[in-house]
């Protein structure tokens, strides 16, 4: 499609490296108005980095962008940039300030003058109210900082929503969201392109929801634009997958390798977990691997009880030879109950050290050891293969990889590691579709060699895929029921996690 005065955007030619590493090799990308634009490509095919630079976050090498207003004139570089408000795969709220505050921020930044409380905290319900009307009442005047990584991102799309900007530019803004959340956004989205002219570009790598949201796309494969502008309508899923060149590892179940089994016979009957909460008792047999779904309020207190992080004690986790309570962290890794955290940004990645210290933390701590040993270059680089992460050096810094190779690192640092239990909370976020299936081969070999995986998604359909069991949640955090694998259904799940859009 050609450039045209109803674009808001036109990016021609776009090119980016960092030192001798090519990230962006000519990009090409228009959006127009009232169109909702998915931005596609496998982890580390540059579009975060494109984003940084339509923001001014990062700087080009080559190229022109250029923003028009509504009658097509061409705006300077600074009015154009002030029009566009962008939710990045990590969130960026001031954890000091109250949700209001980190809503009206923006409308102080363009000099609106003193700021008045009353009229942020009016401006912030307006917005929140838009995803979540109960949620805006309740969080309006709480801190930032003592949100969920779930709540946050509702504060965040609320901000772009409400800043006037012509542009909404979201990064994975689904990822921390329940199906729910997702569906109302979507409902704003869309009730927004249609009456306000907003465009909105919507990365993400879950084609269901691309599928429901965007009428237009644009593909990036290796820095370079391989489908400029195309309807949705003229592309399948799998001719997606194809041109981000993902097709040898397609999510499609046709073609792909078969997940290992469930087996009974890895272990022996010392080797039970039994989670235990008021009125449900559940025994998990090694090779598990248990499912958990539903609004974060149930997931987050399970999982606080399985990683020794519970405050208050609810949950019961029993096995033979573990303490009657798993009293902290350290003590549940060192006992062999490993943990992949949701919060990539801020209880995941050691962004000041080196990728080699991330990927071997875990071995580290289980081991007893925090000396590099002489053998963990070569360890460093087997993990990183086994997961077919690319990085310049393991001794660089993780923030020169992709947010879904960051992803990778977490994963990498309990792969290997002799665990009974593994918890892991969306470790398939922001991870493009071919890693996905890599990822659920190797949440099922780990298994199979008999850890218990308890594994909380918002994708339903990845939990039906990989899962022997799925414990759902409803609303109020409260154990709803309990699917065995013969009867799954999305139907099912949705109706008891009380889910229902
Ligand atoms: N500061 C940096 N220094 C060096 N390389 C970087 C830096 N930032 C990004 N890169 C590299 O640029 C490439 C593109 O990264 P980018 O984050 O744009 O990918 P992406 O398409 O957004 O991927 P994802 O889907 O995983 O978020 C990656 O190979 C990454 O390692």
């Amino acid at each position: 499609m050609s450039e045209t005065s109803t674009n808001v955007i036109n990016v021609r030619g776009l090119t980016k490296s960092y030192g001798a590493t090519s990230v962006l090799r000519g990009v090409d990308f228009s959006v127009a108005r009232g169109e909702v634009h998915a931005l596609l490509g496998g982890n580390g095919a540059g579009k975060s980095t494109m984003i940084k630079i339509i923001t001014g976050a990062a700087s080009k090498n080559d190229g022109e962008i250029r923003f028009f207003d509504s009658e097509g004139s061409e705006r300077s570089e600074a009015e154009g940039r002030a029009k566009v408000a962008v939710v990045h795969q990590e969130l960026a709220l001031l954890p000091h300030l109250t949700v209001a505050e980190n809503i009206a921020l923006p409308h102080q930044r363009r000099g609106a003058g003193l700021f008045r409380r009353a009229a942020a905290a009016g401006q912030a319900y307006g917005a929140l109210r838009m995803i979540d009307q109960d949620f805006a009442a309740r969080s309006l005047h709480r801190l930032v900082g003592s949100l969920s990584l779930h709540e946050g991102q509702m504060v965040e799309i609320a901000r772009a929503l409400s800043s006037g900007a012509e542009l909404i530019l979201l990064d994975e803004p689904t990822a921390n969201l329940t199906a729910l959340e997702t569906e109302r956004l979507f409902v704003v989205l869309r009730r927004l392109t249609r009456d306000t002219g907003l465009s909105v570009v919507f990365v993400s790598h879950r084609m269901k929801e691309i599928r429901q949201i965007a009428n237009v796309c644009t593909i990036i494969r290796d820095g370079r634009t391989v489908v400029d502008r195309q309807s949705m309508e003229e592309l399948t899923d799998a001719g997606i997958i194809e041109k981000m060149g993902q097709v040898a590892t397609s999510h499609a179940p046709e073609g792909a390798a078969p997940l290992p089994e469930y087996r009974r016979d890895v272990g022996s009957a010392t080797d039970i977990i039994t989670i235990e909460d008021a009125g449900f008792r559940l025994e998990l047999l090694p090779g598990t691997v248990l499912g958990v779904a539903g609004a974060p309020a149930g997931p987050a207190a399970l999982i606080e009880g399985l990683t020794g992080a519970a405050r208050k004690k609810r949950w019961t986790v029993a096995r033979a030879g573990w303490p009657d309570h798993l009293r902290s962290p350290r003590m549940a890794a060192r006992l062999g109950a490993g943990f992949v955290t949701g919060d990539r940004a801020h209880k995941g990645v050691l962004h000041s050290l080196p990728i080699i210290d991330n990927v071997l933390a875990s071995r580290r701590v289980t081991r007893g050891s925090l000396l590099t040993g002489r053998s963990e270059g070569a360890e460093c680089v087997d993990l990183l293969k086994a997961l077919k992460v690319k990085a310049a050096s393991v001794w660089d810094l993780p923030n020169t990889l992709s947010g879904g190779t960051q992803q990778k690192l977490l994963l990498a640092r309990w792969l290997g590691v002799p665990s009974r239990l593994l918890v892991l909370e969306e470790p398939t976020r922001g991870v493009d579709i071919g890693t996905k299936r890599e990822i659920y081969q190797l949440i099922r070999q780990m298994a199979a060699s008999g850890t218990v995986i308890v594994w909380w998604s918002t994708e339903n359909v990845e939990l039906l895929e990989v899962c022997d069991r799925v414990i759902a949640f409803d609303t109020e955090g409260r154990c709803a029921g309990m699917l065995e694998r013969d009867v799954f259904s999305e139907e099912k799940l949705v109706s008891l996690t009380g889910m229902a859009a």
